[in-house]
């Protein structure tokens, strides 16, 4: 049984002036954001051990809401831990180099049944429950992720070579929420499986899109890894640069900064790091004046100007 609300708790969403409020903070950045391009790339992680359904229908609402006010969703996605499970049932053990994982011939073929064939659907579901708004593709799909190969010690793990923007502009002037798994292949038909992140941030520059949202399991960038109240809330592409360099950032880190980085410093608004585990943190970043997580931007001059804009800091 739940307790009722204290006398001086803050006040609830029952509240119909707090409710009516939210609403009202929502507009300018509803206007700000209709016919707008936002790739959202959903970490296998913020999938948390997906058995944690709750956190796939929130996120679910959030992107449909998105597409409901006139935004362009498109949502790229993970499955890393996913494919990590599937390869231990069939006795396989995952390696990592620098965040990306040793792909052999058999690993491939794993990494697509879980991609394409669990996690796509596992979103294209949770978002259709809404109406049918979600179509999931691969990069294999109507060409849309162009690879060739990384490093052959790393076997068949994909660099992006080409997006084709026309097979997402397609889908979205159709107003359907392209949902993508991050398996592409080169002109001989080869697959090579691609770092979700990489994907995003190469999907979000071929796109022209106004933002670029990371939803993983950490608040955001943080100055020091073991202490919670380092968390960035902006930086720009030079800063994180340095904290690459210097050690500050590490891991699966790496390559979400790296395509942050790159992505805003092609033409891409703004960057975000945000923690999917909370509850609407899509809605809280995108439609409130208090913004959430991490914000990447260009470069200074683009972070100050931004800063002087009357509409809040961190959105
Ligand atoms: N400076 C840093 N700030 C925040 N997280 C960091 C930093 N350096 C390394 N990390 C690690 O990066 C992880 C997120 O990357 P990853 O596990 O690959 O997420 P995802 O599966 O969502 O792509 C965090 O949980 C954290 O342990
Ligand atoms: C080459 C490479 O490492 N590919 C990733 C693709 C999935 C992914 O990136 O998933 P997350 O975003 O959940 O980490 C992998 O095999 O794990």
């Amino acid at each position: 049984m739940t307790n009722p609300p204290a006398s001086n708790a803050p006040e609830t969403r029952t509240d119909p002036a707090v409710k009516a409020s939210t609403l009202v903070e929502a507009l300018p950045y509803i206007r700000r954001f209709a016919g707008k391009t936002v790739v959202v790339k959903y970490g296998g992680n913020a999938l948390a051990g997906t058995s944690n359904h709750d956190a796939l229908e929130l996120f679910a609402e959030d992107i449909v809401l998105m597409r409901l006010v006139g935004m362009r969703p498109i949502v790229v996605h993970g499955g890393g831990p996913q494919i990590s499970e599937l390869m231990k049932r069939l006795g396989k053990e995952s390696e990592f180099v620098n965040g990306l994982r040793v792909t052999d011939k058999e690993t491939v073929d794993i990494a697509r049944m879980v991609l394409k064939g669990q996690v796509n659907p596992q979103l294209v579901a949770a978002i259709n429950v809404h109406g049918n708004y979600a179509v999931g593709v691969s990069g294999v799909d109507g060409g849309l992720i162009r690879a060739t190969q990384r490093n052959p010690e790393l076997g068949f793990v994909g660099d992006v070579t080409s997006i084709n923007p026309e097979v997402l502009n397609g889908l979205l002037d159709d107003e359907f929420i392209p949902v993508i798994a991050t398996i592409g292949c080169d002109e001989t038909g080869q697959a090579y499986n691609i770092n979700a992140d990489t994907v995003a941030g190469a999907i979000a520059e071929a796109m022209g899109a106004e933002k670029l949202v990371y939803m993983t399991d950490i608040e955001g960038l943080r100055t020091d890894l073991d202490d919670p109240n380092s968390l960035v809330r902006q930086t720009t592409a030079d800063v994180i640069e340095g904290m690459i360099a210097d050690g500050t950032i590490a891991g699966g880190m790496i390559p979400k900064v790296s395509s942050c980085l790159q992505a805003v410093r092609n033409g891409v608004g703004r960057a975000h790091i945000l923690d999917g585990r909370i509850p609407h943190v899509l809605l809280l970043e995108l439609f409130t004046d208090d913004g959430i997580g991490t914000m990447v931007m260009a470069d200074q001059a683009q972070l100050d100007a931004h800063l002087a804009e009357t509409v809040t800091p961190s959105t």
